[in-house]
């Protein structure tokens, strides 16, 4: 677990009203589900010393979806993404998912790619989908058990930066990361649910400027500001 991350957890146990038991308690089922989970090498082959690209579900990411197809970098897509990029034709590398994203997009890339799989207390009663996943590493927002890792981040999006980091990328290039107050249409959040989910984005974005202040990996966005993070365009986007 990384430093500093078990403070951060705290604070977002007490917004957001999670359990922590329950969180262990779905930590330790995905533990059990995965059987054997994929080296952490194999996906660090895949990020070290590389330029990646994590995708998000913010409204930016239709404009995103046009040029990222001329782009020859690693693709980690966050959940409500996968089904952006796959309608474009585009199988990422990578999956960051808690299970609550397009269910068909995430059976079909968990045939061939990477899924990384997070547990927490409100998605215990998904984690079965994992079964039908090849290649799947878990994780957890607690301590680490089993053979779950904890990279830190709480969102799906934030948290692909976080792994990218941890395994070596050397510069981490955002898009339809908007953050913000405007909830993407690839994102699947119920109307009850947009208010929570505005909040996770907001938290998601403090724990995205917290990491860029000690990085080793160059931090980029093409899509909304956030502190740290150098602004640059998509090559061949119209500005
Ligand atoms: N404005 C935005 N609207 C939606 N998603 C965004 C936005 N900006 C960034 N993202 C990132 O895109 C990721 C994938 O989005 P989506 O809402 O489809 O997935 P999700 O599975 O509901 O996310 P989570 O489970 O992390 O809440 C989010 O985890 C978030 O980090
Ligand atoms: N307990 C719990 N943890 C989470 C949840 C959530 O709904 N419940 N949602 C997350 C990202 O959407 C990340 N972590
Ligand atoms: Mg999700």
């Amino acid at each position: 677990m990384i430093r500093g991350w078990a403070a951060r957890y705290r604070g977002i146990l007490a917004e957001f009203g999670y359990s922590a038991a329950q969180d262990r308690l779905s930590a330790k089922e995905l533990d059990g589900i995965i059987g054997r989970p994929v080296p952490l090498g194999r996906i660090a082959g895949i990020l070290r010393g590389k330029t990646v690209l994590v995708v998000g579900a913010g409204p930016s990411l239709h404009r995103a979806l046009k040029v990222i197809p001329g782009l020859d970098l690693p693709i980690i897509a966050s959940d409500g993404a996968l089904r952006g990029l796959l309608d474009e034709g585009i199988m990422p590398d990578i999956i960051t998912t808690d299970l609550d994203g397009d269910t068909k997009s995430l059976l079909r890339a968990g045939r061939s790619r990477i899924m990384i799989v997070h547990a927490h207390g409100d998605n215990i009663e998904r984690l079965p989908m994992v079964r039908s996943f090849g290649n799947v590493l878990g994780t957890t927002q607690g301590r680490e058990l089993g053979r779950l890792y904890n990279f830190g981040g709480f969102t799906d999006g934030d948290r692909a930066v976080f792994l990218a980091e941890a395994l070596g990328a050397r510069k981490i290039v955002l898009a339809g990361m908007d953050l913000g107050s405007r909830i993407g249409s690839l994102s699947d959040t119920r109307p009850a649910d947009r208010a929570t989910k505005i909040k996770k984005l907001k938290r998601a974005r403090v724990l995205l400027e917290w990491l860029a202040g000690w990085s080793r990996a160059t931090l980029y966005t093409t899509s909304g500001y956030i502190r740290g993070f150098e602004r640059v365009r998509l090559p061949g986007l119209a500005p």
